[in-house]
């Protein structure tokens, strides 16, 4: 059974996330999105939020379920048995995840997987869409239409 691991902060999730998950799932037995608690970095979106959007965009991929863990994602993957993580790949990402993708096989043995990301995505990030919508800009096309309109809603309250 081979078990995949997406793991980020998701804050909010993207359409460039979403299409990592579309096609690992397609990969992989089974999904498990995760949402890692860092408690020392401030978010837009609660943990709550985050995983909440996370489920209402991935409903329609039945090998997908999400979590949120706090710790080492080490313990994680041994508790819920991953045999692979996967991560979108971006132009300018390599090098970070490369060393990543050593230091996680180093401790837990699980190697990574990277997915070159879809060209209609290779710049979309989370930060990015907020900045962008901060700004007014247009973000159609970026962000699921659920995650877009919660991204509108808390601007209106609480501008980055
Ligand atoms: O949401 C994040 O923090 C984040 C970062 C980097 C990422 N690479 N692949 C994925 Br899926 C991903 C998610
Ligand atoms: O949202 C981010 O911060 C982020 C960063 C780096 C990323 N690489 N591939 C994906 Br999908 C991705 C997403």
């Amino acid at each position: 059974m081979a078990t995949a691991l997406c793991s980020g902060s998701f804050d909010p999730v993207t359409c460039g996330h979403l299409n990592v998950f579309e096609r690992a799932a397609a990969q992989f037995d089974d999904l498990v999105v995760t949402v890692v608690v860092n408690a020392n970095k401030k978010t837009m979106f609660t943990l709550d939020e985050r995983v909440e959007m996370l489920r209402e965009v991935t409903a329609h991929l039945g090998n997908v379920r999400v979590a949120s863990w706090q710790g080492l994602l080490v313990d994680f993957a041994r508790e819920q048995g991953i045999t692979a993580i996967v991560k979108g790949l971006r132009a300018g990402d390599f090098n970070y995840e490369r060393s990543m993708a050593q230091m996680n096989h180093t401790l837990t043995g699980v190697d990574t997987v990277f997915i070159a990301s879809d060209p209609a995505y290779g710049s979309v990030s989370s930060s990015l869409v907020k900045q962008v919508a901060a700004a007014g800009g247009d973000l159609t096309g970026l962000l699921p239409i659920p995650v877009h309109s919660r991204l509108l809603e808390r601007l209106k309250v609480q501008p980055v």
